[in-house]
C-alpha cells in the first residue's frame, strides 16, 4: 500500500509534510526550495497507545507540482490515500488545481483510493474561504461524479492547524 501527497507548485505540500514529520520546525520564517522530483516522508502514528493492529508509522511520497506531467507514473492499484493539497491564498491556482484534482478522481488506477483535500495556507489572511475555495474547486459537483471518497480538511504548515486530522486520516 502507498501513500501520495500531490498539489500545483508552490501548493505548500513539503511544508506541511515537514510540519508534520518534524513537529516545530516550521514558523513564518521558513522556506522551501520546489521540489524536483519526489520526496519521501515518515509520519508517526500519534495514537497512544498504539491500537493492536495499527501500524507504528507510514511512509508518504510527495510528488512534486513541476513534475505534474509524470504523477501518472506513480499512479497504481495499492495507492491507498492521497493527500491532495491546495493553496487557498493562491486565487489563480484554485481552478487549475481542480482539473489536476479531476485528472487524479478520473484515472483507472486510482478508483479505490481515499482522497483528502488539504485547503492549506489557512493562516494567511487573503486566503479564500473554505466555502469558496469548495466553490472555486466544484467540488460537489465532482463527488457526485465519481466513486472515491473525499475529506476536506483546513490546515496550515505554520499555526499546526489540521495536522492532527491529516494524521487521523492516514493512519484510519
Ligand atoms: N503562510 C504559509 N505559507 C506556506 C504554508 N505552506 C507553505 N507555505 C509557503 O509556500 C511556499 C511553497 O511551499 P512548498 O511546501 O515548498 O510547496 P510545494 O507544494 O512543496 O511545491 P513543489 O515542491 O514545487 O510542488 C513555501 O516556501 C512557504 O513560504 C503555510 O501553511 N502557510
Ligand atoms: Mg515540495
Amino acid at each position: 500500500m502507498s501513500f501520495l501527497c500531490v498539489g500545483p507548485r508552490n501548493s505548500g505540500k513539503t511544508m506541511l509534510l515537514n510540519s508534520i514529520q518534524y513537529p516545530g520546525s516550521v514558523n513564518f520564517t521558513t522556506h522551501s526550495v520546489n521540489t524536483v522530483g519526489t520526496n519521501i516522508f515518515t509520519i508517526h502514528n500519534l495514537e497512544k497507545p498504539l491500537k493492536k493492529g495499527s501500524k507504528k508509522n507510514i511512509a508518504i511520497r510527495e510528488l512534486g507540482g513541476e513534475m505534474a506531467v509524470m504523477w501518472k507514473k506513480y499512479y497504481s492499484e495499492s495507492v491507498e490515500k492521497i493527500l491532495f493539497v491546495v493553496d487557498t491564498s493562491n486565487l489563480c491556482q484554485i481552478s487549475c488545481a481542480g482539473v489536476l484534482l479531476y485528472s487524479i478522481l478520473a484515472e483507472p488506477k486510482l478508483q479505490k483510493a481515499k482522497i483528502c483535500l488539504v485547503l492549506t495556507k489557512m493562516d494567511y489572511a487573503y486566503r479564500q474561504m473554505r466555502n469558496e475555495a469548495l466553490l472555486m474547486l466544484q467540488i460537489e459537483r465532482l463527488k457526485a461524479q465519481v466513486s472515491q471518497e473525499i475529506t476536506i480538511i483546513e490546515s496550515s504548515a505554520i499555526t499546526r492547524e489540521g495536522l492532527d486530522q491529516i494524521v487521523e486520516w492516514l493512519f484510519n
